[in-house]
């Protein structure tokens, strides 16, 4: 292609289409332009700061990276120029012209029309170059890559519509600027101060100088209006320091929560955060948020990261698993080492011992944040109770010791502040709320630790909040349930399901219930899974209701068993014939002291797979093991009395089984066959 040419291409559908979102449903919100187009900026000085490592030659001769925003009152355009990395023609292309991100065609399929939803969701997944349209009806970009000869510069242009123009163009500067052509409704934003304070609020903590050209006033002439004219000298009008290498003394809440916002696209402030300088053999500085809400991607595999790596200020990867174990994904934030080298492949540092030394240390640091938040939750929820406990040591215990971290100033979440102290300044206030929020949002993600982060096994399971046959609200932890054990109950129960109500009513519940033992109700898909890692608490073996014969240990009292063999002996005639007309279905069949109103129920054998995981993986289209439960029944119960005398006596075990498999909130394997059988019951 011949120089000045200049070709017309279409965007990606994905594109044209978040384009029109984007322009209306963040109209509320338009001043979000700069900090996407300034972040943008940075990011591409960062890139070529990593590149230069390698390759000085690439700063030409501008080794000092900026950023310039300017404006011009006369032509309503606004110009976002840097001096980074740039873009060559076929990277104008393919970057401005496509979304590259995954997830996308998910995140379209999400938006539902609502204004108001819409751009929640539009700020999570980033516009970044497109939030441009929100202002402009045209944004024009000239770029060169660094480091490529000057008459292989790009001009791309576009009027956010259907399609875009590209055109090469010699450019003396190397990096990129970006100019937005303001619709009307945006002038007001052709305003020095009006620029700078968008700027300070939103991209203050961006580490290199954004600049701007002075004014100052100059008088009219000849009876003329005075007005505000350039002086031509640039100024900074940002701080300029990287806010995680700031002081915490000098970083306000407001700054903090900005920054959390900028990286993660979050509309809302994060939950908390935790900012510190560790020592040591590794020495690094770590910012890491614990967000309010889920993302929308927080399922997908290979989302984009949440924490980046920097070694001394310059941006290195942000390679999430390297970081973070996979069950912390919800974590955002940054660390910056000051040690590793900075000439290493990324594919070495996440071989590197000191990467290995962060990602530890960084998950202790996010469960200790947490533990901090269910700390002051059950403080405050004491506290509401008239139970002030202040300094006991139990409901605010003293931080541990970690060794070799130093608090970079004060306190936020990490309590450096003593127990007692702490327990007065946690009673109710704002952090109340916070763990029970976290645990909403992200506690079927944490339970993948158990599993995956053996380590720190123990830590995790004390996170973990349930609902239980006494308490509907997902509160109660294995603490809780322990310090309410009855005397002489040796085992945690809990019952697996698909929902609260089939966990509530199942059969496998009644004896506990009429004993008043507590069984927590574990309904996260996740659960059954998690819990296979889990074999005890502090000692104590958790036990699931649906696995096993029912043992209640020393609650049942001996009567209760002598007339449950009794009745076993008396019963084995029908016993037999029932394991005889259920061979098929079931590996055995015996009589339980568990139920009390139900007739039958079904469980597995001990440390087998539970019927549900079987029919989630069955569901999930995974390989599961043809299951054959244990029919367990409840001799005192008036159907299954009958059965002694039944006429029909095949129908009423099918009846039996295929009844105990529906209350657990499975199918029969022939829902046609139970309907006839019933109905020949009905009717006869
Ligand atoms: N000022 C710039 N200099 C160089 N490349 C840029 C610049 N602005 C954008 N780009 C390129 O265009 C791509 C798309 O930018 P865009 O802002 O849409 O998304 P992003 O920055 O990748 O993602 P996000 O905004 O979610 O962080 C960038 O990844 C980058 O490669």
């Amino acid at each position: 292609m011949s120089n000045n040419s200049s070709t017309t291409l279409p965007f990606q559908a994905e594109v044209a289409q978040l384009l029109h979102l984007v322009t209306h449903a963040l109209y509320s919100n338009k001043e979000i332009f700069l900090r996407e187009l300034i972040s943008n900026a940075s990011d591409a000085c960062d890139k070529l700061r990593f590149e230069a490592i390698n390759n000085a030659a690439l700063y030409e001769d501008a080794p000092n990276l900026e950023v310039r925003v300017s404006f011009d009152k006369a032509a309503k355009t606004i110009t976002i120029a840097d001096n980074g990395i740039g873009l060559s023609k076929q990277e104008a292309i393919d970057n401005l012209g496509t979304i590259a991100k995954s997830g996308t065609k998910d995140f379209m399929s999400k938006l539902s029309g609502d204004q108001k939803t819409d751009a929640q969701l539009i700020g999570q997944f980033g516009v970044g170059f497109y939030s441009g349209f929100i202002v402009a009806d045209r944004i024009s970009v000239e770029s060169r890559r660094a480091g490529a000869p000057v008459n292989e510069g790009v001009r791309w242009a576009s009027t956010g519509t259907g399609d875009f123009e590209v055109a090469d163009i010699e450019r003396a500067q190397r990096g990129t600027s970006v100019t937005l052509h303001l619709r009307e409704e945006a002038e007001e934003y052709l305003n020095l101060w009006k620029l700078k304070s968008v700027i300070a609020k939103y991209s203050d903590h961006i580490s290199l100088p954004i600049l701007m050209e002075a004014e100052e006033w100059k008088e009219g002439e000849n009876d003329q209006p005075g007005d505000m004219v350039k002086t031509g000298e640039w100024e900074p009008v940002n701080k300029a320091s990287a806010l995680w290498a700031r002081a915490k003394k000098d970083v306000t809440k407001e700054e903090y929560e900005e920054f959390y916002k900028n990286i993660s696209h979050d509309f809302e402030a994060p939950l908390t955060w935790s900012h510190n300088r560790v020592e040591g053999s590794t020495e690094y500085t770590q910012l890491l948020y614990i967000p309010a809400k889920a993302p929308m991607d927080l399922w997908n595999r290979d989302k984009t990261a949440g924490v980046k790596l920097y070694v001394k200020r310059v941006f290195i990867m942000d390679d999430a698993e390297a970081l973070m174990p996979s069950y912390l994904r919800f974590v955002k934030g940054v660390i910056d080492s000051s040690d590793l080298p900075l000439n290493v492949s990324r594919e070495l540092l996440q071989e590197s011992r000191d990467v290995k030394a962060i990602r530890e240390g960084s998950t202790k640091r996010v469960l200790s944040m947490l533990e901090d938040l269910a700390k002051k939750e059950k403080s405050a929820v004491e506290n509401a109770a008239g139970k002030i406990d202040v300094g006991s040591g139990e409901s605010v215990p003293a931080p541990e010791p970690t060794e070799g971290v130093t608090d970079v100033v004060d306190k936020k979440t990490d309590a450096t502040v003593p127990a007692a102290e702490a327990a007065v300044e946690f009673a109710g206030g704002e952090d109340a709320g916070k763990y029970a929020k976290f645990y909403a949002e992200f506690g079927a993600v944490l339970k993948e630790g158990l599993g995956e982060d053996m380590a720190n096994s123990a830590r995790i399971a004390k996170l973990l909040r349930f609902a239980s046959s006494t308490s509907d609200t997902v509160s109660v932890s294995f603490a809780d349930y322990k310090a309410r054990m009855k005397d002489g109950q040796e085992a945690i129960y809990y019952i697996t399901a698909d929902t609260l109500a089939g966990a509530k009513n199942s059969p496998q519940l009644e004896v506990f219930k009429k004993k008043g033992i507590e069984v927590l109700l574990m309904t996260d898909r996740v659960d059954e899974w998690a819990l296979n890692y889990l074999h005890d608490f502090d000692g104590t073996p958790l036990q699931s209701v649906a696995k096993g014969a029912v043992d209640l240990g020393k609650l049942q009292d001996e009567d209760e068993k002598k007339a449950a063999e009794a009745t076993a002996e008396t019963f084995k005639p029908v016993l037999d014939k029932l394991k005889e007309a259920l061979k098929d279905k079931a590996s055995d069949v015996r009589v339980t002291t568990r139920l009390v109103d139900s007739p039958a129920c079904l469980v597995v054998q001990d440390g087998g797979m539970s019927t549900q995981l079987a029919r989630m993986l069955k569901q999930a289209g995974q390989p599961a093991p043809e299951l054959k439960p244990v029919l367990e029944v409840n001799a005192e119960h008036p159907l299954v009395k009958r059965l002694e005398s039944a006429a029909h006596f095949d129908d009423l075990a099918h009846i039996l089984f295929d009844q105990a498999l529906l209350a657990e909130g499975g199918m029969p394997a022939d829902p046609a066959a139970y309907l006839r059988r019933v109905n020949v019951l009905l009717v006869g």
